[in-house]
């Protein structure tokens, strides 16, 4: 079995790992509060192992690692479900207070070593690893600064295995704390560097699509972690269920990211609908492919006609009928050729699985490589010259003992990514 360990680091790692969970222990017929396996199919049980250790007791928990530079986020999750093992929880001992330098130099490292145990001990206990998903935020200071801190250790420990990030990237419209702009800045190399696929995950978009999709004016948290989380079901369903493709994270990578840097992935998610309005969503195939590449429906607050995209992939839930979708997938290619790169050829691939989401009679996800996620990246280094042209806030960081030559230089790295993604739209030589 090709078994994935995942590590949900800080706040917003941990929020959208804990809906993850709650969404795919439900398809796999697993209860979220006592592991116990209730499904009625064996498709739930044939690859349940790629995220989930079964325990003597026929009962399955998650395998992932549970990561805070403070105790209190986690310990509700350690009260609210059985799914998580009790040992894999990792939490320090003071926050990492929004700061990149206390994430990844102090705060964070004092729980590194913890961290590593424990990952090692699931790594040990599985068959066949296939790699890591690590859940974070760049906004924060745990999620930036100890994800960074965590993904150069686990490179270096595990080479051969694949490092897939889901990040929630922060929104100015949005703003938590003022120093978001630093934080995500200086994420940015150890993303470039030693992430292999990373899923971007843009609160400026979330936060669009909980006002303009689902109208709900609140801005509840547990609504945008939800639309997440089926994101994340619909991407890793090919991992989780038997299907016409032999999958695996290498994969997909070696399919979806045509140099190793240009690996930055924008998903999409059809129908984009509240609970409530799942039930009367009586969405045609026609209408999810049409909606999977409209911009409203992507999460990340990018304009799909702004650039080209390189790869792209549709994986579709429910039965339908393979053929309409195909047509339908080489019908939008066809029509909108202009916005795929001319030089890889058969850069879109869909698959279909019949098993639907909870509450849904058919889905659709998108995963598009585009070009066009230069203006996300262009939105990051413009916040942070603007403070650092200032050097507002900066002494949070160099009382931490950080230089504000590491600024500098994660502001080049930040401007390389944008001027490769650009050079590989004209499909020139990067
Ligand atoms: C852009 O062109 C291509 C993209 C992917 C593949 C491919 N080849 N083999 C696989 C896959 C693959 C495709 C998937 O979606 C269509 C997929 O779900 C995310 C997926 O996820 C697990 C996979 C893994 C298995 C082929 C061409």
């Amino acid at each position: 079995m090709r078994e994935i360990v995942t590590l949900q680091i800080g706040g917003a790692g941990n929020a959208i790992g804990d809906a993850f969970w709650h969404v795919i222990s439900h398809e796999h017929g697993v209860d979220y509060a006592s592991g116990r396996f209730g499904g009625t199919s064996p498709l739930q049980l044939e690859r349940i192992n790629v995220f989930f250790n079964a325990t003597a007791s026929k009962r399955f928990y998650a395998r992932t690692i549970i990561i805070d530079t403070e105790a209190s986020t986690i310990q509700r999750l350690n009260a609210s479900s059985q799914l998580y093992r009790p040992e894999n929880f990792v939490a320090g001992s003071e926050s990492a207070g929004n700061n990149f330098a206390r994430g990844y130099h102090t705060d964070g490292a004092e729980i590194l070593e913890q961290v590593l145990d424990n990952t090692r001990r699931e790594v040990e206990s599985v068959d066949s690893l296939q790699g890591f998903q690590l859940l974070h935020s760049i906004g924060g200071g745990t999620g930036s600064g100890l994800t960074s801190l965590i993904m150069e250790a686990l490179v270096q420990q595990y080479p051969d295995n694949l490092l897939c990030n889901y990040v929630t990237i922060p929104s100015p419209n949005m703003s938590q704390v003022v120093v978001e702009p630093y934080n995500a800045l200086l994420s940015t190399p150890a993303l470039v560097n030693n992430s292999h696929l990373t899923f971007c995950l843009d609160n400026e978009a979330l936060f669009q699509i909980c006002n303009r999709n689902l109208q709900i004016k609140t801005s509840g948290h547990e609504h945008i972690n939800h639309i997440v989380a089926l994101t994340m079901s619909g991407i890793t369903t090919c991992l989780r269920f038997p299907g016409q493709l032999n999958a695996g994270l290498r994969k997909i990578y070696v399919n979806m990211v045509p140099f190793p840097r240009l690996h930055f992935l924008i998903p999409g998610f059809a129908p984009l609908v509240t609970c409530k309005q799942q039930q009367f969503s009586k969405g045609t195939v026609s209408e999810l492919v049409q909606q999977i590449f409209s911009s409203n429906n992507l999460l990340c607050a990018i304009d799909l006609r702004r650039g080209k995209l390189l790869t792209a992939a549709g994986i579709f839930r429910g039965r339908m009928s393979p053929r309409e979708v195909d047509q339908l997938m080489t019908g939008v290619r066809n029509k909108n050729i202009s916005n795929f790169v001319d030089w890889i050829p058969n850069n879109i691939k869909t698959a279909i699985c019949d098993i639907p989401p909870r509450g849904l009679k058919m889905s659709a996800t998108f995963i598009g490589n585009t070009t066009a996620i230069q203006s996300l990246f262009q939105r990051l280094l413009d916040a942070s010259i603007a403070m650092l042209r200032r050097k507002a806030h900066l002494h949070w960081y160099t009382g931490e003992g950080m230089e504000e030559q590491e600024f500098m230089d994660a502001q080049q790295e930040l401007q390389a990514i944008i001027d490769d993604y650009r050079c590989s739209a004209e499909g020139d030589e990067c």
